[in-house]
Order: structure tokens, then sequence, then C-alpha cells
């Protein structure tokens, strides 16, 4: 297929080839072209092959970006899919995040157990995600978190095995694997950008972000933007405990962040409303909170 109009780069995980097809659909629908038109590519990125450290120690997360550029600034492919979770802040100049899908469902999900208060005294949760560990301490100080790597099937099997007591995963990502009714909803504020598919391409490329353009979802991509923002004044690492969400209506954004101290027993939040497609805004916020909060937060982002 090296006539397509379209070549969609992707991760070859089962998530991220579901969240592909999902683009190709759109893509393909919105110019009327037949199923299938839209080529999708599968590029191997460090992040898949490493999978036995956490993600924080080996490089971050432009592990899962770095060969994906790669192949898009090469010219093998016209446009990247990611889930906007795993992008870093800071992106190439030659790069343009030029659409972003309808967000789903931003909640994180608890596997193993009914609630976070039914979790055993001392259970063991399997999550690699500075938030959720922060997060789940927060409430439950007695909890021991352990990292789990792997694709959302591993993880699954890990804990069949009984490797962890339990496990938290983004509700988008199980309902996209047709997992809709696998764990418990659970209220913690979500990662930015979670839930959240985007697609990128190279900048100035007219014809691709004109494809991309009939597919971009505004109250979305003004939302992601915004937490974006938000993470990039934080600076430092990218794997700070650190939450946010923002929801657009009427061109007014409700924005809700969180940073915490890795065992959460430190945490600052706040609520904000800005004017939708504001990102200094988001990015004041994130410095006058980091000001402000207690040495141990502060630790996580100044390093
Ligand atoms: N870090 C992996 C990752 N990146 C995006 C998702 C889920 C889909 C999404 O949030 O859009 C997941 C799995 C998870 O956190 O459970």
């Amino acid at each position: 297929m090296t006539s397509s109009p379209l070549i969609i780069g992707t991760r070859g995980s089962p998530l991220a080839l579901a969240q592909a097809h999902l683009v190709a659909r759109a893509v393909e629908e919105a110019q009327g072209w037949a199923a299938g038109t839209v080529a999708i590519r599968t590029v191997t990125t460090s992040g898949d092959r490493i999978q036995d450290r956490p993600l924080a120690d080996i490089g971050g997360k432009a592990l899962w970006t770095k060969e994906l550029d790669r192949a898009l600034l090469a010219g093998e492919t016209d446009c990247s899919v990611h889930s906007m979770k795993d992008v870093e802040a800071i992106r190439p100049d030659a790069l343009r995040i030029a659409a972003m899908l309808p967000r789903a469902d931003v909640q994180d999900r608890l596997i193993g157990a009914a609630s976070v208060a039914a979790l055993a005294r001392g259970a063991t949760v399997g999550t690699s995600s500075p938030r959720r560990a922060a997060q789940l301490k927060q409430r439950r100080p007695d909890l021991n978190t352990v990292p789990i790597r792997g694709n959302v099937d591993t993880r699954l099997a890990k804990l069949a095995a009984g490797e962890v007591d339990a496990t938290l995963l983004a509700a988008a990502g199980l309902d996209r694997l047709g997992r809709g009714t696998t764990g418990v909803a659970i209220d913690l504020l979500p990662a930015p950008g979670q839930g959240a598919i985007g697609i990128e391409c190279r900048a100035g490329d007219g014809r691709v972000e004109t494809l991309l353009a009939a597919i971009d979802h505004h109250p979305t991509h003004v939302a992601v933007a915004a937490e974006r923002a938000f993470v990039r004044a934080l600076g430092g690492s990218c794997h700070s405990p650190v939450a946010a969400q923002a929801t657009v209506k009427d061109e007014m954004l409700t924005f809700r962040c969180e940073l915490l101290s890795e065992d959460g027993r430190c945490h600052i939040y706040r609520e904000a409303w800005f004017a939708a497609g504001d990102l200094d805004g988001p990015a004041d916020l994130g410095r006058a909170m980091l000001a402000e909060a207690p040495d141990a937060v502060q630790a996580l982002f100044t390093g």
C-alpha cells in the first residue's frame, strides 16, 4: 500500500494499533475514502523493547516517540498517532500536533479490588506511574506500590498470576481494547493528556495538516494543550507525580491540578478558570504552585 494517500506511524502494542485504526477510520470517514485507504505502519520504539525497568530510569517519555519521530521526519510515514499522556511536554520544532480525537473516559480503573478502601492492609499494587502511586498512598499509606511494566494484557496477566494484588489502568485504554468491564472506576485526578489520542505531522506539510484538521476535536485539543502548558511550566522531570485535567465548556476552561510528593504525604491542589485557548494562565498556575509547594514536592521538579 505504498500508494496510500496517508501513512500513519504507530507503535505496535495492541492499544497503539487500536488507536491508529480509530484515526485511520476517522480520516477515511471525513474524506469519504473507502475503508483501508489509509495505511498503518508499525514502528518499534525503545520503550517497547525495554520492559524490565521503570520508564523514568531509562530515558523517559522520549522512548515512545523517538523512532516514530525519525520515521516521520524521514518521510517513511505522514503522521504519528500518540497517546497524549505519553508525549513529552516539549516536542521538536519540525513536528506539529495537528489533531486530537474526542477525549475518552479520563478516569483510572482499579483491578483486583472493589475499591481503594477494600484493598487488604499492606496490599501490593502494581503501578509504574509516580502519580498513581502517590495518589494511592495519600489515601492508603499502608499500601505497597511496586513497578509493573508491559502492555495492558501483560499487566493483567501479572495480576492474574498473583505478582500483585491489584493494579490501576486507564479506562480509555481498557475500553479501546474491548475490556470495558474490567475493573472499577476510581476517583483520581488523571495524568495530563490521559484519554486523548493525538496525531502529529511534519510542520508545514499542508496536505497532511488539512487532512488532520478535518478530524480535529477542538475542545479536546484546547484542554490537552492547557494541560501540557501546565506541565511544561513545571520543568524538571515529567515523571514527577503530577495530575491535571482541563475541561472546556462555552469557551471557558476549568482546570484542576495536583502535585504530590512520592509518598503522597505532601500534596498541593488547585482549581482555576481560564479562557479557552489561554496557555499562559495554566503555565503561570504551574509556576505559582511549585513556588508554594512543600519542599518534598519541589524537590521532584527542580532535580
Ligand atoms: N502509559 C501507558 C498508557 N498510555 C496511554 C494509556 C491509556 C490510554 C490513554 O490514557 O489515553 C496507557 C495505559 C494506562 O495508563 O493504563
